[in-house]
């Protein structure tokens, strides 16, 4: 299958497009809701709860966090034994909302010094820490979770794009996140350029676009097999989707 990746840019005015009243007419809390459902499946197809039931969400400040958190709920509801460790959380009230869900349902929130100890009795982790918004070097107190995350040995499905690597030029040349290649890899919408420098499983998700704004950015919009909300897609030897 053939799919064209989208620019940190252009994927920012994609979103502002679905959520513009006068174009998309979607909420953030409707499309949030749908990325995270796909990020459920993708880990429910690659790390079926046989597999082990303690999945460890990490999630970052922004959207992509909000994906993390949504897909913890998800897990909950299949019988997984999720936990979350949000380390900043976000200031959007629809992050308070998500979390009062999680609390609902009796999900646990890791702690900082809890951190490495919960690497190592979980069996799948999520990075959703950042998605296309991400740049420049990484600030505190992320350089340490992702070193963390990066020298264990848990299998990662990162959301959007592996974190800690430059949307366009991929993993950064040292430090942090230099040797940082998940597993499994959930693009949303579509995918972003650093996708050339992914090897692993990779999905697509976020079943919502419309052949307009799909049109608009030059976008292939995946055939979806019939309910769901994934699609597993090849990259080439030569970094080609
Ligand atoms: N159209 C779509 O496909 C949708 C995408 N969503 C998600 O939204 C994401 C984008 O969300 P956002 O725009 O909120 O951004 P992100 O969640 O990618 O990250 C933004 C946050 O990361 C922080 N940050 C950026 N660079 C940093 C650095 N170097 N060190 C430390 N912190 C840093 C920023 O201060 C900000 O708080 C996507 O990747 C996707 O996961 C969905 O939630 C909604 C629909
Ligand atoms: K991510």
């Amino acid at each position: 299958m053939s799919l064209k990746a989208i620019s940190a840019k252009d994927a920012a005015s994609l979103d502002r497009d679905l959520m513009d009243p006068e174009i998309g007419g979607w909420s953030l809390d409707q499309l949030m809701e749908l990325a995270g459902l796909s990020v459920s499946q993708a880990v429910y197809r690659v790390h079926p709860p046989s597999k082990g039931k303690n999945v460890l969400v990490v999630c970052g400040p922004g959207n992509n966090g909000g994906d993390g958190l949504v897909a913890a709920r998800h897990l909950a509801q299949y019988g997984y034994t999720p936990s979350v460790y949000y380390p900043k959380e976000g200031k959007n009230e629809l992050y308070q909302r998500l979390k009062k869900q999680l609390h609902n349902l009796s999900v646990p929130f890791v702690q900082e010094a809890d951190f490495p100890s919960s690497l190592v009795t979980s069996h799948f982790l999520i990075d959703a820490i950042f998605g296309f918004s991400f740049g420049g070097p990484l600030r505190e107190p992320f350089p340490s979770i992702i070193t963390q995350i990066e020298s264990s040995n848990i299998p990662v499905l990162s959301v959007d794009a592996p974190s800690s690597w430059d949307i366009a030029a991929g993993p950064p040349k040292s430090g942090p996140g230099a040797n940082f290649m998940p597993a499994c890899l959930i693009s949303l919408t579509a995918p972003k350029p650093c996708v050339m420098y992914y090897r692993g499983r990779h999905f697509v998700g976020g079943r919502f676009l419309t052949s307009q704004i799909a049109e608009k950015y030059g976008i292939n919009v995946p055939q979806y097999p019939g309910v769901e909300q994934i699609i597993e897609i090849g990259v080439d030897a030569e970094g080609r989707l």
